[in-house]
């Protein structure tokens, strides 16, 4: 038996840190989305007691270290499945970008083994799984809109956004999230004004969600960065309703509201990015079928 996922990438339209905790993480209030930009990750069954993976992708690991073969490892571990499964990953998300490509990964194949294993765990437990990999695993489980707190997995549900088209551009540079977490500097950071974030998508105001985009590690990748300020401006100067790095970064996304003004800033940014993407938000969460 074969199954195939697609696995969506998340944007934050709003990413604020409230305090460093004693476990090391920092303690966060986001909000996230999918976005039609998806790596397909395919599940075969196997017999024999083995999880093999490939992503023929040269900046993933095809090893224990890919989050997907991570989340198949706690499912038959936590649940003593004696099948296997081979994890086959066509990866379309950039990788390390801000982007969540990994947790989604892992998310997905939490998603089908609970199919292909016949293991009838609910969305909620998968979640509470998922925890275990990645913070931000959980919401990848659920996908749609959502407000995420405590490290990132507490994870309460938001209606989509208002329909606008995302562009997202990614220099070729990779970041990495701890490295990004511990240069915060908490002290004097501007936090962003998420209830009125969340007033917005409710009320399917456009312009308030524009008017709201808000990210406090902005400030650390840009520093250590300027591409990524660059693209900034230049979707900025191309006429973006909203402009935001997403997650640690660096990929910057622009929120627009006219088709014409997305093919400006989409032709525009491919003349100095290597991967430009325009995509819309994904509104429905995903469900166990
Ligand atoms: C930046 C975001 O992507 C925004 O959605 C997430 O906060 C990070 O999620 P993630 O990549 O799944 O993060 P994890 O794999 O759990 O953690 C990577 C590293 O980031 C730091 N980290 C992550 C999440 C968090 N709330 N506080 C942290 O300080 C920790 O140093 C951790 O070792
Ligand atoms: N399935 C996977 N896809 C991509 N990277 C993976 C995967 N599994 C493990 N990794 C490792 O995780 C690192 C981060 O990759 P990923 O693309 O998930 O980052 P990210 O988009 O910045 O994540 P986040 O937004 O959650 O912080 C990579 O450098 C890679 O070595």
């Amino acid at each position: 038996m074969k199954l195939l996922i697609k696995a969506p990438a998340k944007i934050n339209l709003s990413l604020d840190v409230l305090h460093k905790r004693s476990d090391g993480f920092h303690e966060v209030e986001m909000i996230m989305t999918t976005i039609d930009l998806a790596d397909r990750v395919e599940l075969t069954f196997l017999e024999e007691d083995a999880i093999r993976i490939n992503s023929q992708n040269r900046f993933v690991p095809d090893d224990q270290r890919n989050l997907a073969f991570q989340a198949a490892k706690l499912l038959k571990e936590r649940f003593q499945v004696k099948a296997g499964v081979h994890i086959s990953i066509e990866k379309n998300i950039p990788v390390a970008a801000g982007l969540a490509g990994g947790s989604s990964d892992a998310a997905a194949t939490l998603r089908g083994l609970n199919k292909l294993w016949k293991l009838n765990l609910t969305l909620d437990e998968l979640a509470e799984l998922g925890s275990e990999i990645g913070s931000d695993v959980s919401f990848c489980v659920y996908g749609g809109t959502a407000l995420a707190k405590g490290r990132g997995e507490k994870i309460t549900q938001l209606p989509p956004p208002p329909t606008c088209w995302v562009v997202l551009a990614k220099p070729f540079i990779g970041v990495s999230t701890a490295d990004v977490y511990r240069r915060l500097e908490l002290s004097g950071i501007s936090h962003p004004n998420l209830p009125a974030m969340v007033e917005a998508i409710k009320e399917g105001s456009f312009n308030g969600v524009c008017d709201n985009v808000g990210n406090v590690l902005e400030e650390v990748t840009l520093k250590l960065y300027p591409e990524v300020a660059q693209i900034k401006d230049q979707m900025q100067r191309f006429g973006a309703d909203a402009v935001l790095m997403s997650g640690s970064g660096p990929t910057v996304f622009a929120l627009v509201h006219h088709d014409s003004r997305m093919h400006r800033l989409y032709n525009g940014l491919r003349g100095f990015c290597d991967q430009v993407f325009a995509v819309r938000m994904l509104g429905e969460r995903h469900t166990l079928d």
